[in-house]
């Protein structure tokens, strides 16, 4: 089995009465794409949330390469070679193309770096290479604000790759791309796992989630239901009816 790179025991966070992840276990492996799935408030961003530090967990721990990251704000964790994409972009929408990825390639550059303006120009090269993987090379003069809904979804790509992290966490990449974007979308993923990136996709086109991963993790009402290869989760018809909201009724 390949090198565990993130693991979280038992995250728990409630808002007010509601337990929106209640105790997720997750392990994300080198090299391995795991599809975060499940219906609608499952606790899939949430989770994300937690790891990252955007949320306090009301319990439960979480570790990168062993090493303990509750309490850390984002930035550290970042730091320790996390990079995260939101459903809504977070893009500087006013800044270029350019700038955007070339500023995320600082929280992989350490203040007290030598060589500044070597530094510097590694960093330039990082986003070049970035535009270039993403198909937005031609476009790195553009603001982010005119560009497409497909190519501002490779920009926030560009931006991961840029950050040089190691653990991915896509919340919905490839949502609303056609199909030829999602191809090449899916030769980005496919490039990063050979180089042993972890990544976990929330993901709700279950043909992404197909062509696009090894594991899915299976998350409902907060809990991991189930955790396995797609193809045996996919075919589970229990799983199918939460996810297409036909819940059993509960015993009384
Ligand atoms: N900041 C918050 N304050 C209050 N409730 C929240 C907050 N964030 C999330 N929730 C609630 O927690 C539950 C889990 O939300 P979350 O966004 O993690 O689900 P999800 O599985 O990512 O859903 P989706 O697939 O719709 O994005 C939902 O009921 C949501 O309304």
């Amino acid at each position: 089995m390949n090198e565990v790179l993130l693991r979280s025991e038992n995250l728990a966070r409630a808002f007010g009465g509601l337990q929106a992840v209640a105790g997720v276990s997750l392990s994300l492996y080198a090299g391995q794409v795991t599809a975060l799935v499940g219906p609608n408030g499952a606790g899939k961003t949430t989770t994300f949330n937690l790891i990252t530090g955007n949320l306090r967990a009301d319990s439960g721990t979480a570790q990168i390469r062993g090493r303990p990251i509750m309490g850390l704000k984002p930035w550290q964790v970042a730091r320790l070679g996390v990079a995260r994409s939101f459903q809504d972009l977070r893009l500087f929408t006013h800044m270029t193309v350019r700038e955007n990825v070339f500023a995320a390639t600082e929280t992989a550059s350490w203040f007290w770096q030598p060589g500044g303006s070597r530094a510097r120009l590694r960093r330039q090269e990082r986003a070049e290479a970035a535009l270039e993987a993403t198909g937005l090379a031609a476009l790195a003069d553009a603001r982010a604000v005119d560009l497409a809904y497909a190519e501002r979804k490779f920009l926030s790509m560009a931006r991961i790759l840029a950050a040089e992290a190691d653990i991915w966490l896509l919340d919905e990449p490839a949502s609303g791309l056609d199909l030829a974007s999602r191809l090449r979308f899916g030769e980005l993923l496919k490039n990063a796992q050979a180089r042993g990136v972890a990544i976990c996709l929330i993901e709700h086109n279950l043909d992404v989630v197909v062509e696009l991963s090894n594991r899915i993790a299976f998350l409902d009402q907060g809990r991991v239901l189930a955790e396995g290869d797609p193809g045996t989760i996919l075919k589970d018809p229990a799983l199918a009816a939460i996810y297409f909201g036909d819940r059993p009724q509960e015993a009384a």
